[in-house]
Formats: structure tokens, C-alpha cells, sequence
């Protein structure tokens, strides 16, 4: 019999307002790996998902799925075995809903099965950390629910020699139609822990409503917007949200006073909503029955609400207001639920 692993990994929203880098939690739509080894066939790559937009490669070097796969496997000294994998993979891309953490978490996973590596969650959190150089959407993907994420050290230099033997890599893709080549030897992690996170209850009636804008919006260039530095009552204005946000998404009956306010934003927000049309007003969007909280879902351009009722018209009024700035309706008003992902 072939070995075949199933491996379900959820979409994420990130930061939840105030939280940068630091709260994320899982959405129910998941990517879905399926991996049969093939030991005496070369890798293959199928895909499904609606991609309007970038396509995903299918060479192993190249899908960010199988290239963080050999990463580990390489990390460990071993060799990706050979598959046949098909990814399906509902999450819109660079829209801000988490599609590569799920794709860096999905990766890591599939090596540590597949390789048998018997890695735990909290080594696999490091690695994802080292691929992301943020905590706070890879966490939701790994451990499902809503988290709140830091880390214990700087991984800024590992990050970029990660990104480094990514192009060296995807250069090598050239050179080998199979990707079954030798592999640069990838960098060392330090012994963990990496990250750190812990589980943030969340009141059973609370859901999400996502509008998804018809374009992608890259997490590196909606980072490269965000300033170095902040200034103290910027710091603080986001530290006293993000700490009673965390408080109050867990209590049996939201306070959408406490939410609305809880999740406004001084340090990412306000640099990125000039990339999405219509964000400024989607973010001030109240006196909707049921509204706790609209922000930036990662670092969009799709917004997300919290809410506890009135999905539809929540949804429809963000559609609204993003179709007046566009000259044409958003796309795709969805209500998914944020609560614990099995
Ligand atoms: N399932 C997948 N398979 C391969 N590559 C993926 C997958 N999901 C995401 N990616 C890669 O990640 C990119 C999007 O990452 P990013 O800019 O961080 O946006 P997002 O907010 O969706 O995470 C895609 O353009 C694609 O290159
Ligand atoms: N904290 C990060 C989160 C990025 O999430 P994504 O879903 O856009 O990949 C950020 O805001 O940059």
C-alpha cells in the first residue's frame, strides 16, 4: 500500500486591529494537502483553487508548498521522498486571509510526516517563524482557534538568509526539471523556543464577515509601507487596545462599545489603507445591528467584521462602501466562523 497523508490547514486573519504580528486567528476554509509516496516516480504537482490572479508553480523548487517541505527535510539531513501531491487550496492568494502560512504550515507539516521527523507544534511554530518573521498568522494555522503569539528572539537575520536560499533555490529550478538535484544547504535554526503562543478564548457568538477585493495586495509590500519607528502615545494607544480587546472577545455577551474602540489602530492600519480603496470608510463602518469590529484582515486589502448578528447586511454595506471607491461592486461577502478550527 502507498503511504498517503491528508493534511488540513486553515486560513488565519491576522492581527485583529491592534495586535500587529501578534494575534491571529484560524478561519474555517483550509487548504487541503494530499500526498501519496511514490518512491520510483519524480514528484508531481496538481493544483486547485481560484486563482484569478498569480498562478502557483508546479515545479517542487518553485510551490512554496514542496520548496518549505525540502526545507525542513534538508534541515534535518534527509530527502523530501518522492510524491504525488495534489494541493486544493480554497484561500484566496494575497488577499490578507493567510494563504502562505498555510502553505509555509502545510509545507512543514507534510516533511515532518512524511520524513518522519517526529517534530512537536512548538518546533514547527520556529520554523514556520523563521519563514514568515511573524508569530501571529502561522500560529492560527498551526494550532487552529485564535492565538496571541510572540517571539522569544530577533529572527531577522535567519529571515533573510531563509529568503536567500529561496531564490537560490528557485534559480536551481532552472537548471533541474525534476527539482530532484542537490539542495543548498539551508540555514541552522537555534534551538527553540523561537515563538511562544497561548490560546485566546473567544465568545461562542461571535463570527466573521470577509470582503475580499478583486486584487492581490503583497504582504512584503504592504510591510515595506509601515514605518521603522512609532512614537509613544502611537505605542501605547495600540498596547492598552490589543490588551482589552484580548479580554473582551472572551466574554459570554461582546461589548461592541469596548470591540469597536479595542480595535482601532496606530501601526499598520493607518500606513496601508491608502493601498485598498475604500478602506478608510469600510474601517468606520457602525450602527449596524449586531457590528462589534471591523479592521484589515493581515495586511489585506481584504477587511473582516466581527459580529454577532446581521451578517448579510454587514457584509453587503462593506461591499457597498468598497464598490463607491472603486466604481464597482467588492467581491465576495462571505461569513465564516473564527471559533476553535478542529
Ligand atoms: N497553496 C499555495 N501553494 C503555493 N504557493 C502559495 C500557496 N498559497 C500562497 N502561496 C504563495 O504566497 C503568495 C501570497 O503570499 P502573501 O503575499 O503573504 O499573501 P497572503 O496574505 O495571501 O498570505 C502567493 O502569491 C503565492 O506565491
Ligand atoms: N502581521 C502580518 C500578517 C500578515 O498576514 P497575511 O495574511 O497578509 O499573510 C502583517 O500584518 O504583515
Amino acid at each position: 500500500m502507498p503511504k498517503k497523508f491528508l493534511i488540513r490547514v486553515p486560513a488565519s486573519t491576522a492581527n485583529l486591529g491592534p495586535g500587529f504580528d501578534a494575534l491571529g486567528a484560524a478561519l474555517s476554509l483550509h487548504l487541503v494537502l494530499t500526498a501519496t509516496l511514490t518512491p520510483k516516480v519524480a514528484t508531481t504537482i496538481t493544483y486547485t483553487g481560484p486563482t484569478p490572479c498569480s498562478t502557483v508553480p508546479l515545479h517542487p523548487f518553485l510551490n512554496m508548498i514542496t520548496r518549505t517541505a525540502i526545507y525542513l527535510a534538508t534541515a534535518h539531513n534527509t530527502t523530501l521522498p518522492r510524491m504525488a501531491l495534489h494541493i486544493a487550496n480554497p484561500i484566496p492568494l494575497g488577499r490578507g486571509l493567510g494563504s502562505s502560512g498555510a502553505a509555509v504550515v502545510g509545507g512543514l507539516v507534510l516533511a515532518n510526516l512524511a520524513c518522519g521527523l517526529g517534530l512537536d507544534k512548538a518546533r514547527l511554530l520556529d520554523h514556520c517563524i523563521a519563514f514568515e518573521g511573524h508569530p501571529d498568522n502561522v500560529a492560527a494555522s498551526l494550532f487552529g482557534g485564535a492565538v496571541a503569539g510572540l517571539m522569544v528572539r530577533d529572527v531577522r537575520q535567519v529571515h533573510v538568509d531563509l529568503c536567500k536560499w529561496e531564490s537560490d533555490v528557485e534559480e536551481l529550478a532552472a537548471a533541474d526539471a525534476e527539482g530532484a538535484g542537490p539542495v543548498p544547504p539551508v540555514p541552522a535554526l537555534e534551538a527553540g523556543p523561537i515563538g511562544l503562543h497561548v490560546r485566546v478564548p473567544v465568545s461562542e457568538a461571535i463570527r466573521c464577515v470577509v470582503v475580499v477585493p478583486r486584487f492581490e495586495l503583497s504582504t512584503k509590500l504592504a510591510r515595506s509601507v509601515l514605518p521603522e519607528t512609532y512614537s509613544r502615545p502611537d505605542v501605547v494607544f495600540n498596547l492598552s487596545r490589543t490588551a482589552v480587546l484580548v479580554a473582551a472577545l472572551g466574554a459570554a455577551t461582546p461589548n461592541p462599545v469596548i470591540i469597536r474602540e479595542a480595535m482601532r489602530d496606530r501601526v499598520h492600519q493607518y500606513y496601508r489603507r491608502s493601498l485598498v480603496p475604500g478602506m478608510s470608510d469600510v474601517l468606520e463602518m457602525a450602527d449596524v445591528e449586531g457590528l462589534l469590529g471591523v479592521c484589515v484582515s493581515g495586511s489585506g486589502p481584504t477587511a473582516i467584521a466581527f459580529a454577532t448578528a446581521g451578517f448579510e447586511e454587514i457584509g453587503a454595506k462593506m461591499r457597498t462602501i468598497f464598490g463607491k471607491a472603486v466604481g464597482a461592486d467588492g467581491e465576495g461577502s462571505t461569513a465564516g466562523g473564527s471559533r476553535q478550527d478542529p
